[in-house]
């Protein structure tokens, strides 16, 4: 049988008739302004049975052959099927590790608790997965003769590594909008380091996400916010990842922190997408994690006092300073594609305080792993769930780590020497400072683990 030709092009997500092919400089439907979606020719995917599907991402997943071996590049046919090869810009995105917390889980009276370490990665967030797609596009635009000078973005952090980073490696200008002082020190190094423009705004995230979106009127200063729904389609392989990390099984539960809440939605169509190529037999319900003190949906949803949905309307709040300040986001441009993603994985949305997101983090530590704030908001609202019985021993939940602890080491440092502002830490592990003989450091030991 011959290859079916496969093709994705912009639609409205709104439901209007506008379309748009891929290489076109839109971000919003001419007839309504409401955001797009990529539309893949799903007639065509379903040539392809799904045993052959699986077949063919389990072959090229991690492999040497460039640039398949990329956990996004290796679903190519599903994420941008008509890039031309040689305008791929990829760092070898994805392919993260999906870790089995069993004593955390044990702690929490679960059994199947299992991460999926999105911070594992070139700049060190699932920024990569989605930015990779977008340079790429940037890249077959140029090289088709659009005159793009630069690409820019708002961020509150991980978004300006990973355009800086792919804008490198692909000789293409970037120019970054920060918050002033309200990102971390590694995150403001890395777009440095890259050669971006970096530009500190003295406002915050969604005062920088205004004037990006003035700026990218100009059509030669192309939009790389998740907005831009060709980010999503690259974050969207992070459910394909995931799933077949599991045996091409959808988990029970997926917990996700949310802030501008492209993620959500990105993994909301994914599994969509599985399931509708018959790839996994079933959705996993989804839940949305927001920091108290940034936490627009969490407000809607509990006051329409119904299920999420798209009718629950989401009024922008001004975000307080949070430790999870990569969710610093009060008016989450994405609100009504997640909440669709919401609807259509009967989905739940909680919020978790400074203090619970703080032990959270330090609590899936002590088992193990490395949780950056805002993947401790993620473990804080699991911990919640299985507090109150909904989430239930015998059901398998996937926590979505967004980022490397690493990048957030002014939080992990403050929490064990307690000098996080209103959180007491309780399970800070002080280092000790001993005299450098052996008897100094057998006190020490004994202090801590008993005499032997
Ligand atoms: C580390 C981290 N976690 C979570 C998020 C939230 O993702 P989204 O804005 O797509 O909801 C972001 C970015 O905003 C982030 O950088």
């Amino acid at each position: 049988m011959p290859t079916p030709t496969f093709s994705a092009r912009f639609r409205c997500a709104d439901g209007c008739d506008f379309h748009a092919p891929l290489t076109e400089v839109v971000y919003r439907c001419a007839r309504c302004g409401g955001l797009l979606e990529v539309e893949h020719d799903l007639d065509a995917l379903k040539q392809r049975p799904a045993e052959a599907w699986k077949a063919l991402f389990e072959a090229r997943f991690r492999g040497g052959a460039w640039p398949l071996g990329s956990g996004v590049w290796g679903k190519k046919e599903w994420v941008y099927p008509q890039l031309a090869e040689e305008n791929v810009v990829s760092m070898y995105e994805g392919g993260s590790p999906l870790l089995r917390l069993d004593r955390y889980a044990a702690e929490l009276g679960l059994d199947d608790v299992w991460l999926k370490e999105c911070g594992v990665t070139h700049t060190g967030s699932f920024k990569d997965l989605g930015m990779t797609v977008l340079v790429s596009a940037v890249k077959e635009m140029r090289a088709r003769g659009k005159a793009i000078r630069a690409v820019a973005c708002a961020s509150t952090g991980d978004t300006s590594a990973a355009l800086a980073a792919y804008c490198a490696a692909a000789g293409i200008p970037s120019v970054v909008l920060l918050p002033r002082g309200k990102v971390s020190t590694a995150q403001l190094v890395q777009p440095i380091a890259n050669g971006a423009l970096v530009l500190e705004l003295d406002t915050d995230f969604d005062g920088c996400m205004k004037v990006v979106q003035e700026l990218s009127q100009t059509p030669d200063i192309y939009l790389a916010n998740s907005m831009n729904s060709l980010r999503i389609e690259g974050q969207k392989t992070l459910s394909l990842e995931l799933a077949q990390q599991l045996g091409w099984r959808s988990p029970d539960w997926i917990v996700i922190p949310g802030g501008n809440l492209g993620n959500a939605s990105a993994v909301g169509k994914g599994f969509a997408m599985m399931k509708e190529l018959g790839l996994v037999e079933r959705l996993p319900r989804l839940v949305v994690a927001q920091a108290e003190h940034a936490n627009p949906l969490y407000l809607a949803v509990t006051a329409a006092g119904r299920k999420p949905g798209p009718e629950v309307e989401v009024v922008p709040v001004q975000a307080r300073k949070t430790l999870a300040s990569a969710i610093q986001i009060g008016a989450p441009v994405s609100a009504k594609r997640a909440l669709r993603a919401l609807a259509a994985l009967d989905g739940l949305v909680e919020q978790a305080s400074e203090q619970e997101l703080a032990d959270a983090a330090a609590r899936a530590d002590r088992a193990g792993a490395f949780a950056c704030p805002h993947t401790g908001v993620a473990l804080a609202v699991l911990e919640k769930l299985a507090a109150r019985g909904t989430i239930r021993r015998g059901e398998r939940v996937v926590v979505i780590s967004t980022a490397h602890g690493l990048k957030f080491s002014e939080f992990k440092v403050g929490y064990h020497e307690g000098t996080l502002e209103g959180v007491a830490p309780r399970l800070a592990n002080r280092s000790v400072r001993v005299a450098p003989t052996l008897a100094g450091v057998e006190d020490a030991i004994a202090a801590r683990f008993g005499r032997g």
